[in-house]
């Protein structure tokens, strides 16, 4: 039997970090949506008891360090199920980009290896198994939009943002979240972004207050580090954006445009800037 499964990627309309908390992680308040911008997961019986993971792209691990074989491996674990598994990776999303490609994989694979081995998880087991996986998975198995607590996977449903284009661009720099977090001095923090107001703005429906409340404290460590990414922004807002932001811990950037006759000439703008640009839809 072969299973498909759509791994979309996420995008951060407002992201604040409140403090580091005694285990290491950042206490978050973050607005999350998913975007149309997907990786493709084919998951198929093999013969002998293992897993395997092939991928068209050259650049992913392929080992126990993929996000999608700990997925697997935990099912197979917690559940005892004595069959293997071959997942096929077809990645579009950018790899370490913000973008949670990498969280995305793992939640689909939660729920194809779900349907492929009819195990019948419920929903909050599946949520859990995702939180051991990583901060970003339990938003990736519920998606739509989310403002999401604690360090991440503490989710509340809230309405999706007003349809819109999104100009995703990614440059050529390596990011890690986990040393952004790192060089994050909270108490240190300039402004932050109210989720209250973002969550408003979109149970008003309303693309103007939505653009007017984006937010991300993990710039103020991203765009010191790496002042390409405050240009990328400054050139998405003089194309023509009508709002622009870092995703998570960067260094992809993302507009939002509401206007479909502006899209074309923002991104031959931003292919002048960086080869990897998407326009895509919200994922509502
Ligand atoms: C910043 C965000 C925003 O959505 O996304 P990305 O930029 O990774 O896409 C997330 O908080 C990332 O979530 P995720 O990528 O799942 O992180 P994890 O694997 O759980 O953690 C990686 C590392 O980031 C740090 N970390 C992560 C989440 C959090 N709330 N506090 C942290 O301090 C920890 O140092 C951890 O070791
Ligand atoms: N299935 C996967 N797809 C992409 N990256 C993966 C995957 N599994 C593990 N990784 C590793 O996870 C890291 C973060 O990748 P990704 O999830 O794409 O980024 P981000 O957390 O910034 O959104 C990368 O260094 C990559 O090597």
């Amino acid at each position: 039997m072969k299973i498909y499964e759509k791994a979309p990627a996420k995008i951060n309309l407002m992201l604040d970090v409140l403090h580091k908390r005694p285990d290491g992680f950042h206490e978050v308040e973050m607005v999350m949506t998913m975007i149309d911008l997907a990786d493709r997961l084919e998951m198929s019986d093999q013969p002998r008891d293992t897993i395997m993971i092939t991928s068209q792209a050259g650049y992913i691990p392929l080992d126990e360090k993929n996000l999608a074989f700990q997925a697997a491996k935990l099912v197979k674990d917690r559940y005892g199920v004595r069959k293997g598994v071959h997942i096929h990776l077809d990645k579009k999303i950018p790899v370490a980009a913000g973008l949670a490609g990498g969280s995305s994989d793992a939640a689909a694979t939660l729920r194809g290896l779900n349907r492929l081995w009819g195990l019948n998880m419920p929903l909050e087991e599946m949520l859990s198994f995702g939180a051991e996986l990583g901060s970003d998975v339990p938003f990736c198995i519920t998606g739509g939009t989310a403002l999401a607590t604690g360090r991440g996977e503490v989710l509340t449903e809230i309405p999706d943002p007003p349809q819109c284009w999104v100009l995703v661009a990614k440059p050529p720099i390596n990011v890690s979240t986990g040393e952004v977090y790192g060089k994050l001095r909270s108490e240190h923090i300039a402004s932050h972004p109210s989720s209250k107001n973002m969550v408003a703005a979109l149970q008003a429906g309303s693309f103007t207050e939505m653009c007017n409340n984006l937010g991300n404290v993990l710039e103020e460590v991203t765009l010191k580090l790496h002042p390409e990414v405050q240009q990328l922004k400054n050139a998405m807002l003089r194309l023509g954006a009508d709002g622009a932001l870092m995703s998570g811990s960067g260094p992809t950037v993302f507009g939002l445009v509401s206007k479909e006759s502006k899209v074309a000439r923002i991104y031959n703008g931003l292919r002048g800037f960086c080869k990897e640009v998407y326009a895509v839809r919200l994922l509502t």
